[in-house]
Protein backbone atom coordinates (compact mmCIF):
# COMPACT_ATOMS: atom_id res chain seq x y z
CA UNK A 1 0.00 0.00 0.00
CA UNK A 2 1.47 3.34 -0.78
CA UNK A 3 2.16 5.21 2.42
CA UNK A 4 -0.36 7.75 3.25
CA UNK A 5 -2.18 7.21 0.47
CA UNK A 6 -5.20 4.89 1.66
CA UNK A 7 -6.49 7.25 4.48
CA UNK A 8 -6.39 11.05 4.53
CA UNK A 9 -6.48 12.88 7.96
CA UNK A 10 -9.57 15.55 7.55
CA UNK A 11 -11.17 17.36 9.65
CA UNK A 12 -15.08 17.48 10.46
CA UNK A 13 -16.73 20.67 12.18
CA UNK A 14 -19.61 20.80 14.24
CA UNK A 15 -21.23 24.50 13.92
CA UNK A 16 -23.50 26.30 16.27
CA UNK A 17 -25.37 28.90 15.62
CA UNK A 18 -22.89 31.61 14.77
CA UNK A 19 -23.63 35.27 15.69
CA UNK A 20 -24.64 37.65 12.70
CA UNK A 21 -25.75 34.35 10.44
CA UNK A 22 -29.01 33.67 9.32
CA UNK A 23 -30.03 31.45 12.90
CA UNK A 24 -29.13 34.02 15.11
CA UNK A 25 -30.22 36.77 16.69
CA UNK A 26 -29.08 39.74 14.03
CA UNK A 27 -25.60 41.42 15.40
CA UNK A 28 -27.20 44.63 14.99
CA UNK A 29 -29.46 44.33 17.79
CA UNK A 30 -26.88 42.53 19.97
CA UNK A 31 -24.40 44.23 19.19
CA UNK A 32 -23.74 45.90 22.85
CA UNK A 33 -23.45 41.56 24.64
CA UNK A 34 -22.07 40.14 21.28
CA UNK A 35 -18.71 38.46 22.31
CA UNK A 36 -16.43 37.28 18.80
CA UNK A 37 -15.95 33.53 19.06
CA UNK A 38 -12.99 32.72 20.73
CA UNK A 39 -12.26 36.07 22.20
CA UNK A 40 -10.99 36.35 25.83
CA UNK A 41 -10.97 39.90 27.55
CA UNK A 42 -8.12 41.15 29.55
CA UNK A 43 -10.67 43.07 31.45
CA UNK A 44 -12.72 40.67 34.04
CA UNK A 45 -16.16 41.53 33.23
CA UNK A 46 -16.12 40.16 29.26
CA UNK A 47 -16.84 36.53 29.57
CA UNK A 48 -15.35 34.45 27.29
CA UNK A 49 -17.40 32.37 24.57
CA UNK A 50 -16.18 29.95 22.26
CA UNK A 51 -18.78 29.05 19.59
CA UNK A 52 -17.15 26.47 17.38
CA UNK A 53 -16.10 23.16 18.32
CA UNK A 54 -13.95 20.91 15.88
CA UNK A 55 -12.93 17.41 16.38
CA UNK A 56 -10.32 15.70 14.46
CA UNK A 57 -10.87 12.49 12.47
CA UNK A 58 -9.70 10.11 10.28
CA UNK A 59 -11.55 8.65 6.56
CA UNK A 60 -10.78 5.06 5.95
CA UNK A 61 -11.06 4.08 2.61
CA UNK A 62 -14.87 3.35 2.48
CA UNK A 63 -15.75 7.04 3.26
CA UNK A 64 -16.31 6.30 7.48
CA UNK A 65 -15.46 8.99 9.65
CA UNK A 66 -13.21 7.86 12.74
CA UNK A 67 -14.03 10.08 15.86
CA UNK A 68 -10.90 10.99 17.89
CA UNK A 69 -8.31 8.55 19.57
CA UNK A 70 -10.38 5.72 21.03
CA UNK A 71 -12.92 4.85 18.30
CA UNK A 72 -9.72 4.21 16.02
CA UNK A 73 -10.57 0.97 14.27
CA UNK A 74 -6.67 0.32 13.27
CA UNK A 75 -4.38 -1.43 15.60
CA UNK A 76 -0.42 -0.18 14.83
CA UNK A 77 3.29 -0.30 16.55
CA UNK A 78 3.98 2.75 18.26
CA UNK A 79 5.82 5.62 15.69
CA UNK A 80 4.04 4.04 12.86
CA UNK A 81 0.89 6.26 12.63
CA UNK A 82 3.32 9.03 12.29
CA UNK A 83 5.51 7.74 10.33
CA UNK A 84 2.17 7.21 7.68
CA UNK A 85 1.16 10.75 7.96
CA UNK A 86 4.46 11.98 6.73
CA UNK A 87 5.32 13.16 3.23
CA UNK A 88 6.84 10.31 1.21
CA UNK A 89 10.10 12.35 -0.22
CA UNK A 90 8.21 12.81 -3.47
CA UNK A 91 5.36 14.21 -1.81
CA UNK A 92 7.41 16.55 0.53
CA UNK A 93 9.11 18.21 -3.68
CA UNK A 94 5.76 19.02 -4.21
CA UNK A 95 4.42 22.74 -4.11
CA UNK A 96 3.17 23.79 -0.90
CA UNK A 97 -0.16 23.95 -2.58
CA UNK A 98 -2.17 23.17 -5.82
CA UNK A 99 -3.98 25.36 -7.34
CA UNK A 100 -7.87 24.62 -7.27
CA UNK A 101 -8.79 24.43 -11.56
CA UNK A 102 -12.02 26.14 -10.24
CA UNK A 103 -11.22 29.52 -10.83
CA UNK A 104 -13.45 32.96 -9.69
CA UNK A 105 -13.65 34.75 -13.14
CA UNK A 106 -15.32 38.11 -13.83
CA UNK A 107 -15.03 41.00 -16.87
CA UNK A 108 -13.28 43.40 -14.54
CA UNK A 109 -11.02 40.65 -13.60
CA UNK A 110 -7.59 41.01 -15.70
CA UNK A 111 -7.22 37.54 -15.30
CA UNK A 112 -9.15 34.42 -13.54
CA UNK A 113 -8.41 33.97 -9.87
CA UNK A 114 -8.27 30.75 -8.46
CA UNK A 115 -10.21 29.33 -5.95
CA UNK A 116 -8.14 28.33 -2.42
CA UNK A 117 -6.77 24.53 -2.34
CA UNK A 118 -8.87 22.44 -0.61
CA UNK A 119 -6.19 21.23 1.99
CA UNK A 120 -6.48 25.32 3.07
CA UNK A 121 -10.11 25.15 2.61
CA UNK A 122 -10.17 22.42 5.64
CA UNK A 123 -7.78 24.55 7.70
CA UNK A 124 -9.74 27.48 7.63
CA UNK A 125 -12.30 25.45 9.49
CA UNK A 126 -10.26 25.86 12.43
CA UNK A 127 -10.25 29.41 13.23
CA UNK A 128 -9.94 31.06 15.16
CA UNK A 129 -6.46 29.12 16.08
CA UNK A 130 -5.96 31.03 19.08
CA UNK A 131 -8.72 33.10 21.29
CA UNK A 132 -8.84 36.79 21.22
CA UNK A 133 -7.67 38.75 23.30
CA UNK A 134 -9.29 42.27 24.18
CA UNK A 135 -7.45 45.03 24.29
CA UNK A 136 -9.21 47.88 25.50
CA UNK A 137 -7.20 48.86 28.33
CA UNK A 138 -6.21 52.83 26.97
CA UNK A 139 -8.86 55.29 26.26
CA UNK A 140 -10.96 54.73 23.22
CA UNK A 141 -9.43 51.70 22.08
CA UNK A 142 -11.09 48.56 21.28
CA UNK A 143 -9.43 46.14 19.39
CA UNK A 144 -9.65 41.99 19.40
CA UNK A 145 -6.32 40.47 19.06
CA UNK A 146 -6.36 36.82 17.85
CA UNK A 147 -1.94 35.46 17.95
CA UNK A 148 -2.74 33.82 15.09
CA UNK A 149 -6.41 33.90 13.95
CA UNK A 150 -5.03 31.48 10.95
CA UNK A 151 -3.94 28.14 11.44
CA UNK A 152 0.48 27.94 11.06
CA UNK A 153 0.01 24.91 8.98
CA UNK A 154 -1.47 27.12 5.90
CA UNK A 155 -0.01 30.75 6.82
CA UNK A 156 3.04 30.37 3.97
CA UNK A 157 1.42 28.69 1.98
CA UNK A 158 -2.13 31.03 2.02
CA UNK A 159 1.14 33.73 1.30
CA UNK A 160 2.64 32.71 -1.26
CA UNK A 161 -1.12 31.37 -2.97
CA UNK A 162 -2.59 35.08 -2.79
CA UNK A 163 0.83 36.63 -3.81
CA UNK A 164 0.87 34.59 -6.95
CA UNK A 165 -3.22 34.77 -7.57
CA UNK A 166 -3.93 38.68 -7.20
CA UNK A 167 -3.89 41.15 -9.41
CA UNK A 168 -1.87 43.78 -7.75
CA UNK A 169 -1.62 47.68 -8.93
CA UNK A 170 0.92 50.30 -8.01
CA UNK A 171 -1.20 53.20 -7.80
CA UNK A 172 -0.44 56.90 -8.44
CA UNK A 173 -2.53 59.87 -8.21
CA UNK A 174 -2.19 63.72 -8.09
CA UNK A 175 -3.52 66.26 -4.70
CA UNK A 176 -3.38 69.85 -4.24
CA UNK A 177 -1.13 71.36 -1.71
CA UNK A 178 -1.85 75.10 -1.99
CA UNK A 179 -1.35 75.70 -5.40
CA UNK A 180 0.88 73.27 -6.18
CA UNK A 181 0.18 69.44 -7.85
CA UNK A 182 1.86 66.84 -5.92
CA UNK A 183 2.01 63.08 -7.81
CA UNK A 184 1.77 60.77 -4.72
CA UNK A 185 3.24 57.22 -5.61
CA UNK A 186 1.57 54.79 -3.07
CA UNK A 187 4.51 53.06 -1.47
CA UNK A 188 3.15 49.52 -1.60
CA UNK A 189 0.71 47.20 -3.78
CA UNK A 190 -2.61 47.20 -3.74
CA UNK A 191 -5.80 45.52 -4.95
CA UNK A 192 -9.79 45.99 -3.78
CA UNK A 193 -12.91 43.56 -4.60
CA UNK A 194 -16.82 44.82 -3.33
CA UNK A 195 -19.44 46.98 -3.66
CA UNK A 196 -20.92 49.19 -1.13
CA UNK A 197 -24.36 47.98 0.59
CA UNK A 198 -26.52 50.01 -2.15
CA UNK A 199 -25.71 47.55 -4.78
CA UNK A 200 -25.23 43.45 -4.92
CA UNK A 201 -23.51 41.35 -7.78
CA UNK A 202 -26.07 38.97 -9.20
CA UNK A 203 -24.80 35.17 -9.71
CA UNK A 204 -23.94 36.24 -13.26
CA UNK A 205 -21.65 39.30 -11.99
CA UNK A 206 -23.52 41.82 -13.06
CA UNK A 207 -24.87 44.60 -10.29
CA UNK A 208 -27.99 44.96 -9.24
CA UNK A 209 -29.68 47.51 -6.73
CA UNK A 210 -29.90 46.14 -3.51
CA UNK A 211 -33.31 46.87 -2.09
CA UNK A 212 -35.16 46.22 -5.69
CA UNK A 213 -32.92 43.66 -7.13
CA UNK A 214 -33.31 45.35 -11.32
CA UNK A 215 -30.18 46.17 -12.93
CA UNK A 216 -28.61 49.29 -11.54
CA UNK A 217 -28.53 52.27 -13.78
CA UNK A 218 -25.11 52.68 -15.91
CA UNK A 219 -24.07 55.73 -14.33
CA UNK A 220 -23.96 54.58 -10.31
CA UNK A 221 -20.64 53.86 -10.69
CA UNK A 222 -17.53 56.13 -12.87
CA UNK A 223 -15.08 52.37 -11.25
CA UNK A 224 -16.32 49.51 -12.18
CA UNK A 225 -16.87 47.31 -9.18
CA UNK A 226 -15.38 43.32 -9.01
CA UNK A 227 -16.85 41.06 -6.68
CA UNK A 228 -14.59 39.25 -4.17
CA UNK A 229 -13.02 36.06 -5.19
CA UNK A 230 -14.03 32.99 -4.08
CA UNK A 231 -10.65 32.60 -2.13
CA UNK A 232 -10.78 35.24 0.04
CA UNK A 233 -14.54 35.48 0.02
CA UNK A 234 -14.51 31.94 2.25
CA UNK A 235 -12.31 34.05 4.41
CA UNK A 236 -14.88 36.87 5.07
CA UNK A 237 -17.40 34.24 5.23
CA UNK A 238 -15.68 33.21 8.58
CA UNK A 239 -14.62 36.23 9.74
CA UNK A 240 -18.21 37.63 9.27
CA UNK A 241 -18.79 34.44 11.59
CA UNK A 242 -16.49 34.55 14.24
CA UNK A 243 -16.61 38.50 14.50
CA UNK A 244 -20.96 38.68 14.23
CA UNK A 245 -19.49 42.09 12.36
CA UNK A 246 -20.56 41.93 8.08
CA UNK A 247 -18.17 43.05 5.60
CA UNK A 248 -18.70 43.85 2.09
CA UNK A 249 -15.21 45.09 0.63
CA UNK A 250 -12.03 43.22 0.79
CA UNK A 251 -9.04 45.59 0.28
CA UNK A 252 -5.37 43.51 0.10
CA UNK A 253 -1.67 45.44 0.70
CA UNK A 254 1.46 43.44 -0.49
CA UNK A 255 4.16 45.21 0.99
CA UNK A 256 7.08 43.73 -1.21
CA UNK A 257 9.97 44.89 1.09
CA UNK A 258 10.68 47.06 4.46
CA UNK A 259 10.70 50.24 1.60
CA UNK A 260 7.56 49.48 1.47
CA UNK A 261 4.74 51.48 4.38
CA UNK A 262 1.61 53.05 5.35
CA UNK A 263 2.02 56.15 7.34
CA UNK A 264 -0.59 56.91 10.09
CA UNK A 265 -3.93 57.12 9.36
CA UNK A 266 -7.86 56.09 10.59
CA UNK A 267 -10.04 54.26 8.53
CA UNK A 268 -13.24 56.32 9.80
CA UNK A 269 -14.55 57.61 5.95
CA UNK A 270 -17.94 58.63 6.80
CA UNK A 271 -18.85 55.85 3.92
CA UNK A 272 -18.54 53.61 6.45
CA UNK A 273 -20.12 55.06 9.04
CA UNK A 274 -20.03 55.24 12.42
CA UNK A 275 -17.35 53.06 14.75
CA UNK A 276 -16.65 50.85 11.78
CA UNK A 277 -15.75 47.68 12.37
CA UNK A 278 -12.42 46.62 10.40
CA UNK A 279 -10.78 42.85 10.41
CA UNK A 280 -6.68 43.27 9.40
CA UNK A 281 -5.11 39.89 8.32
CA UNK A 282 -1.16 39.47 8.36
CA UNK A 283 0.69 37.10 6.24
CA UNK A 284 3.93 37.04 5.52
CA UNK A 285 6.94 38.82 7.22
CA UNK A 286 6.50 40.21 10.72
CA UNK A 287 5.88 43.77 11.14
CA UNK A 288 5.66 46.68 13.21
CA UNK A 289 2.10 48.15 13.93
CA UNK A 290 2.00 51.16 15.53
CA UNK A 291 -1.04 52.92 17.10
CA UNK A 292 -1.30 56.42 18.87
CA UNK A 293 -4.25 58.63 20.00
CA UNK A 294 -5.10 61.54 17.91
CA UNK A 295 -4.69 64.39 20.14
CA UNK A 296 -6.81 65.09 22.55
CA UNK A 297 -7.67 69.04 22.79
CA UNK A 298 -7.94 70.40 25.78
CA UNK A 299 -11.22 71.26 27.09
CA UNK A 300 -12.72 74.77 28.63
CA UNK A 301 -14.83 72.61 31.53
CA UNK A 302 -13.32 69.95 32.55
CA UNK A 303 -9.57 68.69 33.77
CA UNK A 304 -7.17 67.98 31.14
CA UNK A 305 -7.05 64.44 29.64
CA UNK A 306 -3.74 62.54 29.41
CA UNK A 307 -3.20 61.27 26.02
CA UNK A 308 -2.65 57.77 26.13
CA UNK A 309 0.40 55.66 25.38
CA UNK A 310 1.39 54.28 22.08
CA UNK A 311 1.40 50.97 21.69
CA UNK A 312 3.42 49.11 19.19
CA UNK A 313 2.17 45.20 17.82
CA UNK A 314 4.35 43.51 16.12
CA UNK A 315 1.88 41.35 13.67
CA UNK A 316 3.29 38.01 12.26
CA UNK A 317 2.18 35.89 9.85
CA UNK A 318 -1.60 34.66 10.27
CA UNK A 319 -2.26 37.00 13.11
CA UNK A 320 -5.53 39.10 13.03
CA UNK A 321 -6.90 42.19 14.24
CA UNK A 322 -10.13 43.55 15.13
CA UNK A 323 -10.52 47.23 14.96
CA UNK A 324 -14.04 48.44 16.06
CA UNK A 325 -16.00 51.27 18.88
CA UNK A 326 -13.72 54.27 18.64
CA UNK A 327 -10.82 53.15 17.86
CA UNK A 328 -11.04 54.12 14.06
CA UNK A 329 -12.51 57.63 14.83
CA UNK A 330 -10.10 58.44 17.90
CA UNK A 331 -7.20 56.09 17.05
CA UNK A 332 -4.39 56.52 14.13
CA UNK A 333 -2.29 53.34 12.84
CA UNK A 334 0.62 52.49 10.78
CA UNK A 335 2.73 50.53 8.94
CA UNK A 336 6.74 52.20 9.38
CA UNK A 337 9.45 51.29 6.27
CA UNK A 338 12.08 49.35 8.26
CA UNK A 339 15.58 47.74 7.87
CA UNK A 340 16.83 44.73 9.06
CA UNK A 341 16.69 40.93 8.51
CA UNK A 342 13.09 40.82 7.71
CA UNK A 343 13.06 43.88 5.51
CA UNK A 344 13.87 42.00 2.31
CA UNK A 345 10.51 39.78 2.99
CA UNK A 346 7.08 40.64 1.91
CA UNK A 347 3.87 40.83 3.95
CA UNK A 348 0.19 40.72 2.71
CA UNK A 349 -2.25 42.28 4.50
CA UNK A 350 -6.29 41.69 3.99
CA UNK A 351 -8.60 44.07 5.27
CA UNK A 352 -12.57 43.39 5.63
CA UNK A 353 -14.28 46.34 5.83
CA UNK A 354 -18.23 47.75 5.29
CA UNK A 355 -19.33 50.67 2.65
CA UNK A 356 -22.66 51.81 3.39
CA UNK A 357 -22.65 54.50 -0.13
CA UNK A 358 -21.61 54.24 -3.49
CA UNK A 359 -18.96 57.22 -2.85
CA UNK A 360 -17.05 54.54 -0.30
CA UNK A 361 -16.69 51.90 -3.34
CA UNK A 362 -15.56 54.88 -5.45
CA UNK A 363 -13.12 55.83 -3.25
CA UNK A 364 -11.70 52.49 -2.62
CA UNK A 365 -11.01 51.94 -6.37
CA UNK A 366 -9.70 54.84 -7.31
CA UNK A 367 -6.72 54.72 -4.65
CA UNK A 368 -6.34 50.68 -4.57
CA UNK A 369 -6.82 49.90 -8.63
CA UNK A 370 -6.51 53.35 -10.28
CA UNK A 371 -5.79 53.33 -13.88
CA UNK A 372 -2.19 52.06 -13.75
CA UNK A 373 -1.47 49.04 -15.38
CA UNK A 374 -2.12 45.25 -13.39
CA UNK A 375 1.26 43.97 -11.50
CA UNK A 376 1.74 39.86 -11.08
CA UNK A 377 4.14 37.98 -9.10
CA UNK A 378 6.78 36.57 -11.08
CA UNK A 379 8.12 33.29 -9.87
CA UNK A 380 11.28 33.37 -12.00
CA UNK A 381 12.00 36.50 -11.05
CA UNK A 382 11.03 36.65 -7.42
CA UNK A 383 9.01 39.90 -7.48
CA UNK A 384 6.35 41.90 -8.76
CA UNK A 385 6.53 42.33 -12.58
CA UNK A 386 4.29 44.71 -14.62
CA UNK A 387 1.82 42.46 -16.12
CA UNK A 388 1.81 41.56 -20.12
CA UNK A 389 -0.21 44.21 -22.01
CA UNK A 390 0.38 46.78 -19.45
CA UNK A 391 2.86 49.42 -20.65
CA UNK A 392 1.31 51.96 -17.98
CA UNK A 393 2.47 49.95 -14.98
CA UNK A 394 5.31 51.70 -12.89
CA UNK A 395 7.33 49.95 -10.74
CA UNK A 396 8.87 53.42 -9.08
CA UNK A 397 8.09 54.25 -5.76
CA UNK A 398 11.47 56.15 -4.62
CA UNK A 399 10.73 59.44 -2.55
CA UNK A 400 7.11 58.80 -2.71
CA UNK A 401 4.27 60.16 -0.14
CA UNK A 402 2.34 57.77 1.56
CA UNK A 403 -1.49 57.30 1.10
CA UNK A 404 -4.39 56.30 2.85
CA UNK A 405 -6.24 54.65 0.16
CA UNK A 406 -6.23 58.00 -0.83
CA UNK A 407 -8.34 59.35 1.60
CA UNK A 408 -5.93 61.63 4.13
CA UNK A 409 -2.90 62.09 1.66
O1 LIG B 1 -0.94 46.54 6.66
C1 LIG B 1 -1.56 46.74 7.69
O2 LIG B 1 -1.52 45.99 8.67
C2 LIG B 1 -2.46 47.96 7.81
C3 LIG B 1 -3.12 48.37 6.54
C4 LIG B 1 -4.05 49.51 6.75
O3 LIG B 1 -4.04 50.14 7.77
C5 LIG B 1 -5.02 49.88 5.72
O4 LIG B 1 -4.99 49.33 4.61
O5 LIG B 1 -5.86 50.75 5.99
FE1 LIG C 1 -5.82 51.32 8.00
Amino acid sequence: MPRGRVFTNSVHRERVPVPGSNNCVGHETAAAVFVPAGVRSLTPKTSAVRLERTVLTAVSPDGTRVFGKKASPIKMKRGALEAFFKPTAAQAKKPKYEASLEKSTHAAYPHPIPHLPLPFKDQLGFVPAEDGKVLNQELDLDLVYYQPYIPSAITAGLFKFLRQELPFYRVQYMIKRGTFETQINTPRYTTVFGVDETSRFAPDGSLVDSKTGRPIEHRRYTCTPRPTPDCLDELRKITEGTTGEKFNFCLVNYYADGQDSISYHSDDERFLGPNPAVASFSLGARRDFLMKHKPIAPSASGPPVAEPKALKLQLGSGDMILMRGTTQSKWLHSIPKRAGVDAKMGRINITFRKVLVKGGTENYYQYNVGSGGVFRWNVQAGKMVAWEGNSSAHPDDEGSVSNVNGNSG
